[in-house]
């Protein structure tokens, strides 16, 4: 686990008059669940490149423990992301044509890592996130399915910090709600950082953080959860 420490970031585009995201400072504590939510276009994605590293900042520190990932030149950033950052995403981003398993092992495959350990620790994830046939091609799994694999590859590399962007939106309430479980009870389990941008109140509420984002700003940063609707 890591923590995060943001400082005097702003992320700016051409022809637009105000910074898309201005945060002066943000720290989240190792180990820690932060929900990030607000309107469309208040900047939640583009929060999480600048997290993850896939968004160059134009000022600022992007400190994740002792790393400035704002300093790093653009291959140490994709390898620390590779090392550090397990990413879910709302459209799942698996390979139709392969089964569960080659898909959660593909990021050790790429790198020609997988071993005996790796494939083990990919069925045993593939287990634990409820999925007993490791072997299942993709192109015949339900959504909620999907999510789970894609979950238990995010998860494959021991990753220090788990995010997750919109990871029940494209699920039925029934789905979302397993899929919502296993990332707060995963993230804890293996004992990474864990930070979830969602719409779904039923999602954010449960986190111990919930950081509210509006025209690029932060509107609300609120500690607790909240009381179940
Ligand atoms: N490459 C870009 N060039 C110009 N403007 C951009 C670019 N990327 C994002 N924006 C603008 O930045 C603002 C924030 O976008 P962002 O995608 O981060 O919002 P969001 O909260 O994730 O929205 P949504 O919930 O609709 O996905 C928007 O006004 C968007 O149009």
């Amino acid at each position: 686990m890591l923590a995060l420490d943001l400082e005097d970031i702003a992320v700016s585009f051409p022809g637009l008059a105000a910074p898309v995201l201005r945060i002066d400072r943000l720290a989240l504590t190792a180990g820690s669940q932060l929900a990030v939510t607000g309107p469309s276009g208040s900047g939640k994605s583009t929060f999480v490149n600048v997290v993850t590293g896939l968004e160059r900042v134009g000022q600022g520190r992007i400190r994740w423990g002792d790393t400035d990932i704002a300093r790093l030149p653009e291959g140490a950033r994709d390898r620390w992301r590779g090392h550090n950052i397990g990413l879910v995403m709302q459209d799942f981003h698996l390979f139709l044509g392969l089964s569960a398993l080659e898909n959660v092992l593909l990021p050790l495959r790429l790198s020609r890592r997988a071993g005996k350990t790796s494939i083990d620790r990919g069925r045993a994830l593939l287990e634990r996130v409820g999925l007993t046939r490791p072997d299942q091609a993709i192109d015949g799994m339900s959504r909620g399915e999907m999510q789970r694999v894609a979950l238990a590859r995010a998860l494959l590399r021991r990753p220090a910090v788990l995010v997750a962007d919109e990871p029940t939106a494209s699920l039925d309430a029934e789905a979302g709600a397993v899929v919502g479980d296993l990332l707060i009870e995963l993230a804890s389990a293996e004992g990474s950082t864990l930070i979830v941008v969602s719409h779904d109140t039923t999602l954010t509420g449960r986190l111990a953080r919930r950081l509210t984002l509006a025209a690029g700003r932060i509107a609300s940063d609120e500690v607790g959860r909240a009381q179940a609707a």
